[in-house]
C-alpha cells in the first residue's frame, strides 16, 4: 500500500519524510538484556509494515519506542519528524494523540457498551473524566457511532464489551483507536487471540481503513502468511536485530520462515506456530 507516498513522490519528485525513523536504536533493560540492538529503518507515510518475529524478538519494544512508552538507550527514534524520546509535556501528548494503538488483548472496559468504549478514544481531546455514555458531548457520541459503523458494529452499540466475540471486541478497539484521528496506527499482535476467520476479518478491516484514511500502519505479527498477505513490507526481528527487511511481495514463504530459524526447542515450537 504505497498510494500516498508514491503520489507525493510523483508530484514533487521528492520522497516524503518518513513517518517513523529508527537510527541505530538500541533498547536495553539493565545489564545484558538487549531487547533491541542497533535497529535502523524508515517507514513511509501510508505504508503497512509488519514486524515479524517470535516471542521475545523485540516487536513490542519496537512499538513502545514508536509511541514513546520507551526511550532508546542509544540511537534515535523519531515519529512524524520529531524525536519522540525527548518530547515532553504537551508536545509528547500531541504526538501520542497522532499515534493510535491496538493490542492483542483488546483492552476494552468489559462493563461498558461498545459505543462508550469507542468514546473513550476521544478522552485526550476532552477535559476531565467521563462516567457514562451521556457524559460525552453529542458530537463525540456521533463520531463514535460513525466509527462503529465503519467497523460494522453499529447494531451492537449498546452491547457490553464482555458480551461481544473476540473479533468484535478487536473491531471496537480499532474504532476506539480511530477516534484519535491518528496518522500512525500501531497494532501489537492484533489477531493473536483470534480464530483464523476472525483474524482475517480484523486484518482486512485494518488494511481497508488504513488505505481509506492514508494511515501508516506498523503491525506486529507472528504468522508468516498473514504478514505476506497484508503487509507492504516485512521487517523480521530475531534477538532484537533486524534479520530481514523487504517488500512483502518479494519475500517467499521460506524466506519469511527463516526469521524463525531454530536455535532452541522453544523456537522450534514457535516456528511451527508461525506457519
Ligand atoms: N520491561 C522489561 N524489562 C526487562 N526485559 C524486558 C522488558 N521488556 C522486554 N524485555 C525483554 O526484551 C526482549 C524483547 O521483548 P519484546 O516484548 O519486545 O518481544 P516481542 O517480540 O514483542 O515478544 P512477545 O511476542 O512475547 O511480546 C525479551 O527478552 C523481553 O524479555
Amino acid at each position: 500500500m504505497e498510494p500516498l507516498a508514491s503520489a507525493e513522490r510523483e508530484l514533487t519528485g521528492v520522497a516524503p519524510e518518513p513517518h517513523v525513523r529508527f537510527r541505530g536504536a538500541t533498547k536495553s533493560f539493565g545489564k545484558g538484556i538487549h531487547a533491541l540492538e542497533d535497529v535502523s529503518f524508515d517507514i513511509t507515510p501510508g505504508s503497512f509494515t509488519v514486524l515479524l518475529g517470535l516471542s521475545g524478538s523485540g516487536k513490542s519494544t519496537t512499538l513502545r519506542l514508536i509511541n514513546g512508552l520507551h526511550t532508546p538507550t542509544d540511537g534515535e527514534v523519531s515519529v512524524l519528524g520529531e524525536a519522540i524520546g525527548t518530547a515532553r509535556g504537551h508536545r509528547l501528548q500531541d504526538l501520542r494523540r497522532q499515534i493510535g494503538m491496538v493490542f492483542q488483548q483488546f483492552h476494552l472496559v468489559n462493563s461498558m457498551s461498545a459505543l462508550e468504549n469507542v468514546c473513550t478514544g476521544a478522552l485526550g481531546e476532552l477535559r476531565g473524566p467521563r462516567i457514562g455514555l451521556m457524559m460525552y458531548p453529542k458530537r463525540i457520541r456521533e463520531r463514535a457511532l460513525e466509527q462503529l459503523e465503519r467497523v460494522g458494529l453499529a447494531d451492537q452499540r449498546f452491547q457490553r464489551a464482555e458480551n461481544l466475540s473476540g473479533g468484535q471486541q478487536q473491531r471496537v478497539a480499532v474504532a476506539r483507536a480511530l477516534m484519535q484521528k491518528p496518522k500512525v496506527l500501531l497494532a501489537d499482535e492484533p489477531v493473536a487471540s483470534l480464530d483464523p476467520k476472525s483474524a482475517h476479518q480484523v486484518m482486512r478491516l485494518i488494511s481497508g481503513i488504513a488505505r481509506e484514511d492514508g494511515l501508516t500502519v506498523v503491525c506486529s505479527l507472528h504468522q508468516v502468511e498473514l504478514a505476506r498477505e497484508w503487509g507492504d513490507r516485512i521487517i523480521g526481528l530475531r534477538g532484537g536485530r533486524v534479520v530481514l527487511d523487504a517488500d512483502a511481495a518479494d519475500i517467499s514463504h521460506e524466506q519469511a520462515l527463516e526469521i524463525y530459524a531454530t536455535v532452541s526447542g522453544r523456537e522450534d515450537a514457535e516456528s511451527e506456530r508461525a506457519l
